[in-house]
């Protein structure tokens, strides 16, 4: 039998997902999240977008989110999307003060939205530790206790080295000296979904430093492909930059991604992330499944 839905869709920077609010609404005729995921991501049949969110209620925190990337699979962790959780949270008055939880399948995280005459502007993620133990990512590989620095790996006779990351969910940092030659095609289509070397995926990206507080940084997302920008990467490439030693610990840095900028710190008094930046609704709607 069909159904209908409210839908909001919001972006973090041009990384766009189709929002429903599982607080005000009865979610419970939707049978598969993932198929439903793959649906409303189809830019001619469904809405366009880079997957799913949804904004539950939670009996650990302030709301829940749930992320579902555009071939359905369901992510641990989403910076963007979180940036516009809180925002809607805040302005659908799901929460009463600026500072509150989010529960993810990755832990709590903590949001802090910045407002003016009522609508949220920015919003500051505290994103926790970054996961460095190679079985914890997980990569491949004997050490699994080790951090993943530099390490070596050939694609197609070519040698590569990389740097990796999990902010919950796991990542992949080459560096390069031109962001517009980076192999983002190559590398992402090869080692995002199916590599032996990340036995549950990894989301490939791209880093060219720019100073000691500034990089530019593009990415190949495991289950959705090229995305204007993924804020747990940015994260990443922030904590990557520093275990390489191009960047220092409690400096903020600027990430400049192709759908605008984040600012990123890695605390060392607590080791945690902050992400600052943008969440943006672009329309509302009803979704019609029949
Ligand atoms: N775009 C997101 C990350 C979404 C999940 C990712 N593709 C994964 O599978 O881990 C972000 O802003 O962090």
């Amino acid at each position: 039998m069909g159904w209908a839905i409210p839908f909001t869709k919001m972006h973090g920077l041009g990384n766009c997902y189709i929002y429903l609010d599982g607080c005000s609404h009865d979610l419970s005729m939707i049978a598969s999240y993932p198929q439903l995921s793959e649906q409303v991501a189809d830019p001619f049949k469904g809405i366009g977008s880079d997957g799913l969110i949804l904004i539950l209620p939670s009996t650990q925190a302030d709301v829940q989110m749930r992320i579902f990337n555009k071939d359905g699979s369901e992510a641990m962790n989403c910076g963007n999307g979180l940036r516009c959780v809180a925002k809607y949270a805040y302005e659908h008055h799901l929460v009463n003060e600026r500072r509150f939880a989010i529960e993810t399948r990755s832990g709590l995280m903590l949001a802090e939205v910045h407002v003016r005459d009522g609508v949220v502007e920015q919003v500051t993620i505290d994103m926790g530790e970054p996961v460095l133990e190679r079985a914890r990512i997980p990569v491949a590989g004997a050490g699994g206790g080790e951090r993943v620095i530099r390490d070596r790996l050939t694609v197609s006779g070519k040698e590569y080295t990389f740097t990796a990351v999990s902010m919950g969910n796991p990542h992949a940092l080459f560096f390069v000296e031109d962001i517009d030659t980076a192999p983002i095609h190559e590398l992402g289509a090869l080692l995002a979904d199916t590599h032996p070397l990340f036995p549950n995926g990894a989301n490939i990206g791209f880093i060219a430093p720019i100073s000691r507080h500034e990089l530019r940084y593009r990415v190949w997302e495991r289950g959705s492909g090229i995305t204007q920008a993924c804020g747990t990467g940015a994260c990443a490439s922030v904590v990557a930059s520093i275990l390489e030693q191009r960047l220092d610990q409690d400096t903020p840095v600027t990430v400049h991604l192709d759908g605008g900028d984040l600012r990123i710190i890695w605390q060392s008094d607590n080791n945690h992330v902050l992400m600052t930046g943008e969440a943006e609704t672009i329309c509302e709607g009803t979704y019609f499944q029949r």
